[in-house]
């Protein structure tokens, strides 16, 4: 049953602990279990990634079988629908024309002062993508992972995704990753294959950036790989926020409420709402769609834990819940949401009006699904083309320019006790040798 509570008893509390779900003291032990594997898999390579794909993921595989063969990869174009290609098609389109604009350009700016300054993008040598693919299958996140690298022109591109029964991996993520451009396959997934990616194996190659979502332990594994390697954000157990009025349709909305309760026993689903009766109809409908939903145990136990409705005074009131919570996904199911949207300041992505449910971003809206869980959308991002590009900055002074600074930059470094940093502007300026 998904709990209702009011505004003025814990309400944040609650909703701090459902936030904080992914690095509170529960989770320590499956830290543990995530720093032994990725100390395991960089001292021992691939020896440690088969133990625990053996271990975690019932699979007995030989390295030679790690990487998907091109047989497997052509087979699969022969598992999938046409009306399922299609679809994946579609979505790639629509992912590429959104993730096309306004890639960040290089820029050069000669001054008057004889100062050159710039900026210069350039792509990461290799990406890693991380799909996960636990309990479900996620050619979605392909996309969403391999376009961006694909538009930012990264020239090395792999992706790792958990090996299903007899280590084979669902056809659908094969066609989307042929799709989208992806060079290599391994079958591997949780800590294990971020830490392949982050230290390279035998068989694995080592990556400069990781990217993807995925669950506790991959998130984890992200986390603490994190300097080793660059990573997108931390993009964990799902999670969904819905401030709805009055005018919100209860049926949809503990649709749109389950629709990320599915994912994963450790996702989070919450309601904010100025409306007792549209709180206790959602609490119904949810009831209701849960009888026969194919994921029941886990997602039951995902709206036990981490559901939660709160009936709230004012939408106001309830922007400022959000805030705090900062949610990956917030659906304004309100009667003028663009009112609203300008007191929103922290969220992956926000879903407007009656007819905007959250799986259009899931699946072909455009925008990147890969976003920020667990209170992460305060200081980070979607997944994006700048992702897998850094810059360098670009500077250029004439003598002259030099000259107008040298003393400057003198009183800066003697003030820093850096002597050699003004010694090597004097002598330029002086011409000495
Ligand atoms: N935030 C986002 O942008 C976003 C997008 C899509 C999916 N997701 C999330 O991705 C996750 C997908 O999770 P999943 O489980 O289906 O797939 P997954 O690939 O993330 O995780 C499966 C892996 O977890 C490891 N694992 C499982 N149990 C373990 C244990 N007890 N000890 C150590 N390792 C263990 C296994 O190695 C397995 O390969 C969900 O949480 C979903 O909500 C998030
Ligand atoms: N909702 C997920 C992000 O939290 C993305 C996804 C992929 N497929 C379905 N949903
Ligand atoms: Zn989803």
């Amino acid at each position: 049953m998904l709990r209702i509570i009011t505004q003025q008893a814990d309400v944040r509390a609650e909703l701090q602990r459902i936030c904080d779900r992914t690095h509170d003291e529960q989770v320590l032990h499956k830290e543990a279990t995530v720093r032994e594997v990725l100390q395991a898999v960089k001292r021992q390579g691939d020896k440690a990634v088969l133990h625990y794909t053996a271990e975690f993921d019932k699979q007995t595989l030989k390295a030679e079988e790690l990487r998907v063969t091109g047989s497997e990869l052509d087979a699969a174009y022969q598992q999938v629908s046409k009306e399922l290609l299609g679809a994946i098609r579609l979505a790639c389109r629509q992912i590429e024309a959104f993730h096309r604009q306004r890639v960040p350009k290089s820029w050069v700016h000669f001054g008057d002062d004889e100062v050159v300054l710039g900026k210069r993008y350039t792509p990461v040598d290799r990406a890693g993508l991380y799909v996960p693919g636990g309990r479900a299958a996620y050619p979605s996140t392909v996309l969403m992972n391999a376009i961006p690298a694909h538009v930012a022109a990264v020239p090395h591109v792999v992706m790792v995704t958990p090996p299903g029964p007899g280590g084979a991996i669902n056809p659908a993520v094969l066609v989307a990753a042929q799709e989208a451009g992806v060079q290599e396959i391994y079958r591997i997934g949780g800590a294990q294959a971020i830490a392949a990616l982050a230290y390279g194996t035998e068989t694995i190659p080592k990556v400069d950036v990781i990217t993807g979502p995925g669950n506790i332990y991959v998130t984890l594994a992200k986390k603490l790989v994190y300097g080793t390697v660059g990573i997108d954000s931390l993009a964990g157990p799902s999670e969904v926020l819905v401030i709805a009025d009055e005018t919100a349709n209860p049926v949809h909305v503990a649709a749109d409420l389950l629709a990320q309760a599915e994912h994963d026993p450790m996702a989070a689903a919450i309601l904010l709402t100025t409306d007792a009766a549209l709180a206790k109809n959602v609490q119904l409908a949810l009831e209701r769609q849960l009888v026969d939903h194919p994921r029941r145990i886990d997602t039951e136990k995902a709206i036990a834990h981490y559901g939660l409705i709160v009936l709230v005074e004012s939408l106001e009131a309830a922007a400022e819940l959000s805030n705090e919570f900062a949610p990956e996904h917030l659906e304004l199911e309100i009667k003028d949401p663009w009112a609203l949207l300008p007191q929103i300041r922290h969220a992956g992505a926000i879903f407007l009006g009656y007819s905007t449910p959250e799986a259009v971003g899931d699946y072909l809206a455009g925008p990147n699904h890969t976003l920020p869980t667990s209170g992460a959308a305060r200081y980070a991002s979607a997944l994006g083309v700048e992702t897998f590009l850094k810059h360098s900055s670009i500077i250029q002074y004439s003598q002259t320019a030099l000259q107008n600074v040298a003393s400057a930059i003198d009183v800066l470094a003697t003030a820093e006790g850096l002597p050699s940093h003004a010694d090597s502007v004097r002598r330029r300026i002086q011409q000495e040798d």
